[in-house]
């Protein structure tokens, strides 16, 4: 995901004037990789349990264990408005659905905890590559500001 950008090669209205195109890292890319990985495993059967808050009616000791909840409608809510000002802050919110999920379980081998561990294995592969895609547009986007500086 790159955008193209005009920067000037010239200081601007000299008489050539003409402009190179660069190409630059997009940094907002992660925004739609996200809801795209978001809206994958919202089709997975594996993440049914977590699509929405689990329900203390259904498992009245949770909130007793479980001091920060988080799910998958929550993390989609959040990115959605903007909530977000990185992936690395969806990837700590993500995490946290599987972490709270761990610390629930009655045992390693339930049906619903077995969900998560294949669902986390998916998010961690697919969310490394965005996290890496954006920290590089950042770093390409703060050079490309720092030349821009110089040139003034
Ligand atoms: C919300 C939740 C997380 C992990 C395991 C379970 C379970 O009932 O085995 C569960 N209900």
């Amino acid at each position: 995901d790159f955008c193209l950008q005009e920067e000037d090669t010239e200081a601007p209205g000299t008489s050539s004037g003409h402009r190179l195109r660069q190409v630059v890292p997009d940094r907002d890319a992660w925004k739609e990789q996200c809801k795209n990985l978001l809206n994958y495993i919202f089709e997975c059967e594996d993440s049914e349990p977590f699509r929405q808050p689990v329900d203390p009616q259904n498992y009245p000791d949770y909130h007793g264990i479980i001091d920060t909840p988080m799910d998958f409608g929550s993390v989609k809510k959040t990115l959605g408005e903007d909530r977000y000002e990185n992936p690395i802050e969806l990837c700590k919110d993500t995490r946290l659905i599987f972490a709270n999920a761990k610390a629930y379980t009655p045992n390693k081998r339930s049906k619903i905890y077995s969900m998560t561990l294949r669902l986390s294995a998916f998010f961690e592969e697919q969310i490394r590559t965005i996290i890496s895609e954006y920290k590089t547009a950042v770093k390409s986007s703060d050079s490309h500001k720092r030349a821009a500086v110089k040139t003034q």
